[in-house]
């Protein structure tokens, strides 16, 4: 086991998909994986490892954040030797054609998060997509008639800001839509030279102020749940 995982080694798949919440991790387990067995419950972040079309699959809960999520992805990556991570989250839309149930692949994802200002001082790091990954999962997502946008994602610290119109500087600069974990992802696997990609559902609007209901959100999270796994069996 790790710090913050029981699972013994070899127990977790090479390719994981990373909810950010542990009862989606669960969720994911029972209704897409065959023969699912639990291998975490520590600090209730639920993980699961069964088979998906024959191939050995994860499903490990982050938490909300990138502090929580990057302490699961180190220990994924580093001591259970996970090679394809795929984050399955929601997220807030920032652009007008951006709608809710659409999926969003996050080719890169800004942050307000010190992360790299740790690691890079004054210079920019840009936490980008696995490109095969990335090709792929647009690839099944438009074939099956998803709604599906390609861009830039903002991760932030922060879920309730002080300023509600903070989002319209990202917005004007393209950014499709806001979450709290990906660009974490996206740096640690540029580390470990693994591969890594964001989909995210778009639960609510920043402008339209929409909401998705939970039936909903079931059914969109179902599209993009099928979108990573398929991507992840397709690639090497
Ligand atoms: O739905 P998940 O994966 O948790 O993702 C989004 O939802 C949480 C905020 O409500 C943050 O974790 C954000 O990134
Ligand atoms: O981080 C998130 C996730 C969903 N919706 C938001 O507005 N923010």
């Amino acid at each position: 086991m790790s710090v913050h995982l029981s699972a013994e080694k070899g127990q977790i798949a090479e390719t994981v998909l990373l909810p950010g919440d542990p009862l989606r991790a669960q969720f994911i387990a029972e209704t897409f994986l065959e023969n699912p067995v639990q291998h975490n419950t520590v600090r209730g972040m639920l993980g699961f490892t069964g088979t998906y079309k024959g191939k050995k699959v994860s499903v490990q809960g982050t938490g909300m954040g990138i502090p929580s999520a990057m302490i699961y992805i180190n220990e994924l990556i580093e001591f259970y030797g996970c090679k394809k991570l795929i984050r399955v989250g929601s997220c807030g839309s920032y652009q007008e054609g951006v709608h809710i149930r659409d999926l969003v692949l996050a080719q890169a994802a800004c942050t307000d998060s010190n992360i790299n200002n740790l690691r890079f001082g004054t210079a920019n790091f840009a936490p980008i997509a696995d490109f095969s990954l990335l090709m792929r999962a647009y690839q099944i997502a438009t074939e099956r008639g998803f709604t599906t946008h390609v861009g830039n994602i903002l991760s932030s610290d922060t879920f309730y800001t002080d300023d509600p119109k903070e989002y319209e500087r990202w917005a004007r600069f393209g950014v499709l839509a806001v979450e709290m974990e990906a660009a974490g992802l996206y740096t640690l696997a540029a580390k470990y030279g693994v591969k890594a990609l964001g989909i995210m559902t778009v639960s609510d609007h920043l402008i339209s102020k929409e909401e998705t209901t939970a039936e909903e959100r079931q059914q969109t999270f179902n599209q993009m749940i099928e979108v990573a796994l398929d991507a992840a069996l397709d690639v090497e």
